[in-house]
């Protein structure tokens, strides 16, 4: 299948500054992809130039098998039928609802417009609001009609950057289920900017991490969350701590939690200095446990309590337990060690060859006589 948006080893300069470096992303007709990462990251520039506004230093950006970003080469913004939607998404002030959705389609009949205008509103679950202004709108309103704006000519590629980030953080998440509806309703391809994890959740089909100009990982979120492949990622994308551990002869890691088998610590040197990840999930609340620990923090998180553990060795870790079985600060706990997928790094960062994902085997940390 013919990608709808292929950017192939891309590099964007500003000035002297390489902003983006050797970024390769597919975005499949329909599909909503997103792109995470900190401040400053080069996340906007990387827009930019998809968008035309930016010159690429090297490599290409395609639009359906077509290039329109090489270095010798930018297709003009508007020649690119892509639609767009910013953090500061003003409106028209003077203009109607109706107009401002329907300012784009400059070659639509007065009939099409209005159509089309009819058609949005109800799409968005704002019919009826052609004849008001902007500021008869609250700002979650506001957001669904600059989002209908883009919309409204059909653009081939959506591009959104922070669309949400001036909401609450409620409405955002409605809102970023709500759209993700929309976009795949008038079946418009996207790509959304943010740093808020969970909006990336909701909304994407693909998502990836960029950290220093450099894109990590681009995959499912359920990817990024359960196999990051970069300790960034896993760093950034929901919680979790990285501890310590050092492979041993047999194959395994000694770490605060004990010994850990995983067979793609087989093929690594004895001694090597690794990190794990260990994610709120991977450790369960169990009394009988030989690690234990005091509960240094909890956070109300709806369903679930999540906790920061402090364990009898030092190490802080995160649980969860539910949030009608509170548990208190200060409180000694047992954790039980319930991993699913272990997922290591090596020290330059980058996660272990790894084989197919496997359960690893948990040995206890101490003999049970040592224990209490
Ligand atoms: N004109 C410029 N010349 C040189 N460097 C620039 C210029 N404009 C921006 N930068 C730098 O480029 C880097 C990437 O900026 P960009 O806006 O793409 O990041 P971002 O990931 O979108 O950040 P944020 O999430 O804060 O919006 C930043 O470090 C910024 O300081």
């Amino acid at each position: 299948m013919l990608s709808l948006l292929q950017l192939d080893h891309l590099h964007v300069h500003l000035g002297q500054n390489a902003i983006v470096r050797n970024v390769s992303v597919q975005l499949e007709a329909g599909e909503i992809g997103c792109l995470l990462g900190p401040s400053g990251c080069g996340k906007t520039t990387l827009l930019r130039a998809i968008a035309g506004f930016q010159q690429v230093a090297s490599g290409s950006i395609s639009l359906a098998g077509q290039t329109v970003s090489a270095p010798a080469f930018t297709q003009a913004p508007e020649k690119r039928g892509i639609g767009m939607v910013f953090q500061d998404f003003a409106l028209f002030p003077h203009l109607t609802v109706a107009e401002n959705i329907s300012f784009g389609m400059r070659h639509a009949s007065t009939r099409e417009k209005l159509q089309r205008v009819d058609e949005l509103l109800s799409r968005i679950g704002l019919p009826g609001y052609q004849k008001r202004y902007p500021h008869e709108l609250s700002g979650g309103q506001q957001q669904r009609i600059a989002l209908a704006r883009a919309l409204a000519p059909r653009p081939r590629l959506l591009l959104l950057d922070e669309p949400f980030s001036s909401l609450d953080a409620e409405l955002r998440e409605r809102l970023a289920v709500e759209v993700r509806q929309l976009l795949k309703n008038e079946q418009i391809t996207a790509l959304l900017v943010t740093h808020d994890q969970q909006e990336a959740f909701a909304m994407a089909d693909k998502a990836g991490v960029m950290y220093q100009g450099e894109l990590l990982q681009w995959e499912t979120p359920y990817q990024l969350y359960h196999q990051p492949r970069h300790q960034m990622v896993a760093d950034f994308v929901g919680h979790g701590v990285l501890l310590q551990g050092t492979v041993t002869a047999s194959g395994s890691m000694a770490s605060p939690l004990g010994m850990l088998d995983h067979p793609s610590l087989e093929q690594v040197e004895s001694g090597t200095p690794v990190s794990f990840l260990v994610r709120p999930d991977d450790l369960v609340p169990d009394t009988e446990s030989r690690l234990r620990g005091t509960i240094k923090a909890r956070g109300f998180r709806g369903a679930h309590n999540l906790y920061s553990v402090e364990l009898d060795s030092g190490v802080e870790v995160l649980t969860l337990s539910p949030s009608h079985e509170q548990l208190e600060v200060g409180s000694e706990i047992g954790l039980r060690p319930d991993f699913d997928h272990l997922v290591v790094f090596a020290a330059d960062r980058c996660e272990l060859p790894s084989l197919p994902s496997q359960a690893p085997s948990f040995r206890p940390v101490l003999p049970k006589t040592q224990s209490a």
